[in-house]
């Protein structure tokens, strides 16, 4: 192997991975490839086994069967090495709404035994900053919207700098603002150079934050890999009308793509034609007449359909996703 094809390096890898409640598999014999410096959506229905997959990740429970290396370190083994490095928003944070944004922050850091206290004061204002609740710093947790709040609890992961956030569902309940909110804030970490795990049901969601999607249906993980491959993974359909069906089912095999006779289409008598093909190959419609038509193919109708990121995953999961933001 040369080093150009060398996998980039994972912040996340699991083999094997599986969790049994019972007789019940909520993790699924599931192979996480997570790469330093992705924004990895974690995609998948209500149930699918996303936030199970999560507290594994972070030894908050423990695995039936394989094995899980998170920033290189096994876990559970390494667990203490490997935790301090990784941010994590699980299931929210317990705030006390009497105090201040800042004042529960100072609670929770004093009771990190791994966080320096003299540079406590600092470090606080730098994640307030970061997260944008500067303005809030001192009002009253009881006063924050719940925007403001998933934005403490992300604060409160960066107190230190970290390799790797993990998010489970950061804008589950938030408001459209909240969710922008989160989202850029999001976006920006991810610029700054941390890697990013954030799970989702949602579709739009995962395709505006992340670079990299792992999709789960029903404990197993059933896709992964950039967006643009899970968009290259779908079917492209192409539907012709011609007279001229021999030339034209020719042409098209020579562009990559297989055609049959339809009995659906403009023309009434026989002159449809349906290609299919990868839609990696990525055809232009004008790429594909030009071709009919020095070819010598008479085209009377055409259309090109791309399947859609959301039909892959309805066809993935068999379940269809909530695709509003
Ligand atoms: N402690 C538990 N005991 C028994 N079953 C559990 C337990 N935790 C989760 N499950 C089951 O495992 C399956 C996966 O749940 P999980 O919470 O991981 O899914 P999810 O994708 O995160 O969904 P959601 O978004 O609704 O949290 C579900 O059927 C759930 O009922």
């Amino acid at each position: 192997m040369t080093e150009a094809t060398l996998p980039a390096e994972l912040a996340i890898e699991t083999r094997n991975l599986s969790k049994r409640f019972g007789h019940r598999a909520a993790v699924d014999d599931v192979h996480l490839a997570v790469p330093r410096g992705s924004v990895f959506g974690f995609l998948g229905p209500n149930g699918s086994g996303k936030t199970t997959t999560i507290r594994l990740l972070l030894g908050l429970a423990g695995a039936t069967t394989g094995s899980i290396r998170v920033l290189g370190g096994d876990v559970p083994g390494q667990l203490s090495a490997v935790l301090p490095r990784v941010g994590a928003l699980v299931e929210g944070p317990a705030f006390y709404p009497f105090l201040s944004g800042a004042a529960n922050l100072r609670r929770l850091d004093s009771a990190d035994p791994h966080a320096p206290a003299k540079s406590r004061a600092a470090r606080i204002d730098e994640a307030l900053e970061r997260v944008g609740l500067t303005h809030a710093a001192d009002k009253k947790v009881r006063a924050y919207s719940l925007g403001m709040k998933q934005r403490l609890g992300i604060a409160h992961a960066l107190m230190r700098p970290r390799e790797l956030l993990v998010l489970d569902e950061p804008t589950n309940g938030l408001d459209p603002q909240g969710t922008r909110e989160v989202r850029s804030l999001v976006r920006s970490l991810a610029a700054g150079g941390t890697t990013v795990f954030v799970s989702s049901h949602l579709l739009a969601e995962v395709e505006q934050m992340c670079t990299h999607v792992g999709v789960m249906s029903t404990g197993r993980l059933v896709a992964q890999g950039t967006l643009r491959e899970l968009r290259a993974d779908g079917t492209a359909t192409i539907r012709l009308q011609t007279p001229d069906i021999e030339t034209a089912i020719r042409v098209l095999a020579g562009l990559g793509l297989q055609s049959e006779l339809s009995t659906t289409g403009p023309g009434s008598d026989g002159l449809n034609l349906v290609s299919t093909g990868p839609s990696s190959l990525q055809l232009a419609p004008e790429t594909v007449v030009a071709a009919l038509v020095a070819g010598g193919v008479r085209v009377r109708g055409f259309g090109v359909e791309n399947a859609s990121l959301e039909e892959r995953f309805v066809s993935l999961t068999g379940e269809g996703f909530d695709v509003a933001g």
